[in-house]
């Protein structure tokens, strides 16, 4: 069994009331991850951590810790509805008291609240990092299967769909876009690392290779 406050383990949701990271006031994750199921999110997420020597932390994970169930089964059982007002929760704790790398649902932007808190993040210098990807690199790398509820049927027009949907948050929100097409998870790490600058490249004065700045809405 692996210490899972040790660098690059994914760490799950606490009971709340809990600081079992030590989170210091207006302490605020290194790097957001978004993107669509596939991109990459949770695989970056640990690979970064282990890069940056902190903790990665995924919202899928905290929701199951905190329902005691699979994400298919609050599907199933609870419904979607129920599942977003968990990750609503788990979204708003992580990004409150997490310090390391954050990995969110595929589909957490879609929360008014949540993008609120991300456009804050964002606004005080925070990295939120778009992982994008074509149906193409996607389709192989999800593989399509029931584990993800809200692709069945016909997983590939699902797909599509909500990423038509949604592109337009993950590009609002984001303030840094790493295209993840023929990318190894690793490089798509290192990208990110790059773009972090200074502060998460120790001994370095690397101007940070932001690919995407922040773009104001009106
Ligand atoms: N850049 C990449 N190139 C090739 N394969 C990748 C890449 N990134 C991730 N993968 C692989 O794709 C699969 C899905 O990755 P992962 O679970 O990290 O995606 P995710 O964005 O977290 O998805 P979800 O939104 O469903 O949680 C894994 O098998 C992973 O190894
Ligand atoms: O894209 C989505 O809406 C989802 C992505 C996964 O990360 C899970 O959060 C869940 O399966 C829903
Ligand atoms: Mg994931």
């Amino acid at each position: 069994m692996s210490d899972p406050d040790a660098p690059g383990t994914t760490s799950g949701a606490r009971a709340p009331g809990t600081t079992s990271d030590a989170h210091a006031p207006g302490t605020r994750p290194a790097v957001v991850l978004v993107g669509p199921p596939g991109s990459g999110k949770s695989t970056v997420a640990r690979l970064l951590a282990d890069r940056l020597s902190v903790v990665a932390r995924d919202t899928d994970t905290d929701v199951e810790a905190t329902a005691g169930k699979t994400i298919s089964d609050i599907f199933v059982e609870d419904g979607e509805p129920r599942f977003r007002e968990l990750e609503r929760e788990a979204v708003a704790q992580a990004l409150a008291e997490h310090d390391g790398v954050l990995a969110l649902g595929g589909g957490a932007v879609l929360d008014a609240g949540t993008q609120q808190l991300l456009a804050a993040y964002g606004a005080a210098g925070g990295t939120v990092a778009f992982l994008d990807v074509s149906l193409t690199h996607a389709a192989p790398r999800v593989g399509f299967n029931t584990s993800r509820p809200l692709l069945l049927g016909n997983p590939r027009a699902q797909w599509q769909s909500l990423m038509n949907a949604r592109r337009p948050v993950y590009e609002r929100l984001a303030t840094l876009h790493v295209s993840t097409d023929g990318v190894p998870p690793r490089d798509v790490a290192e990208r990110i690392a790059g773009a972090l600058g200074p502060s998460a490249e120790p001994g370095t004065t690397t101007t940070p290779a932001v690919e995407n700045p922040v773009q104001e809405d009106a």
